[in-house]
């Protein structure tokens, strides 16, 4: 095949790429085509003139890639196949700009909700409440109380359920570190970072670990604990206000909210998936001893 740089007498060079596998023309030299452009010679050769051509060339990159596959079921108006499973695609510029659309919305919504961000913000009054809400809702507690129940505990049933609910705290600590670590969002703007006992992903915003630990312990409170209804109610708005807070202090986004709020519950299904039973615990406690 000709050369279009030696047919030319060695055009331009931008915009060019080694043609793949193509290898040398037949004046030794390595022929170059755009990635984004059909050359005319090629054009020319299906038949088309270059007005037309340059037009099939322009076409949606569904039906270019459609042409020579061997998997085609449907034609497109030019008569060249189409795989059928290339055109299921969503468009990837719509899927960007809802997604776009979401943070910001996400970005404003938070910012005019984190009211106690700061002591001189519009609530910041109750600040010291929502930090109250804040540690309710830390691991520390959490693990400290867990640890001394099973400390205290007598019964087998006890010492089964607060060992699981150690676990699924262990495990939510570590589930919501590699999150973090993987999307690295970073907190708000407006938030002060002055949080007590945290690690470093914690600089992270997404997801919310208060909010994961908060819906994920009330699912297995409810689950575990027998508790009167006034109780149970208790409980849920204790985990909807700990998720509030988040905003409100300005530590989160809503979406970091949402979603922690969406992994800790699913949390406490791998909690109940991993289970660990009387057996395995008594063999446990018999290793220790
Ligand atoms: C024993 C042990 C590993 C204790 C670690 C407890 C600890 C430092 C938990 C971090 C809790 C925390 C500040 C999470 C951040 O929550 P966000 O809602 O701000 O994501």
């Amino acid at each position: 095949m000709p050369s279009p740089k030696a047919r030319s007498g060695g055009g331009g060079r931008s915009g060019s790429v080694p043609a793949g596998g193509g290898g040398a023309g037949g004046n030794g030299r390595y022929e170059f085509m755009s990635l984004t452009r059909t050359p005319s010679h090629l054009l020319q050769r299906q038949g088309s003139d270059p007005t037309s051509a340059r037009l099939r060339a322009s076409e949606s990159p569904c039906r270019r890639r459609g042409s020579g596959s061997s998997s085609a079921s449907t034609s497109s108006a030019g008569g060249q196949p189409v795989p059928e499973e290339d055109c299921m695609r969503l468009n990837p510029s719509t899927l960007g700009i809802a997604l776009s659309s979401l943070l910001a919305v996400d970005l404003w919504l938070s910012k005019r909700l984190g009211v106690c961000a700061c002591e001189d913000a519009s609530w910041g009054s109750v600040r010291p409440l929502m930090k109250l809400v804040e540690v309710s809702g830390h691991g520390i507690p959490w693990l400290l109380g867990a640890a001394y129940c099973l400390y205290k505990s007598d019964s087998a049933a006890g010492q089964e359920v607060t060992l699981n609910l150690l676990m699924a705290l262990l495990l939510d600590l570590v589930l919501v570190g590699v999150v973090k670590a993987l999307v690295r969002r970073r907190r708000p703007a407006h938030n002060r970072m002055d949080m007590f006992a945290t690690f470093s992903v914690d600089r992270y915003s997404f997801p919310s670990g208060h909010a994961t630990r908060a819906a994920m312990c009330a699912r297995f409170l409810l689950a575990h604990l027998v508790l009167a209804a006034p109780l149970r109610v208790l409980v849920l708005l204790w985990a909807a206000f700990v998720g509030l807070s988040r905003v409100l202090l300005g530590r989160h986004n809503v979406t970091d909210v949402a979603f922690g709020f969406f992994m800790g519950y699913f949390q406490y299904n791998l909690v109940e998936a991993l289970w660990l039973s009387p057996v395995v615990l008594q063999s446990m406690m018999g290793q220790l001893e």
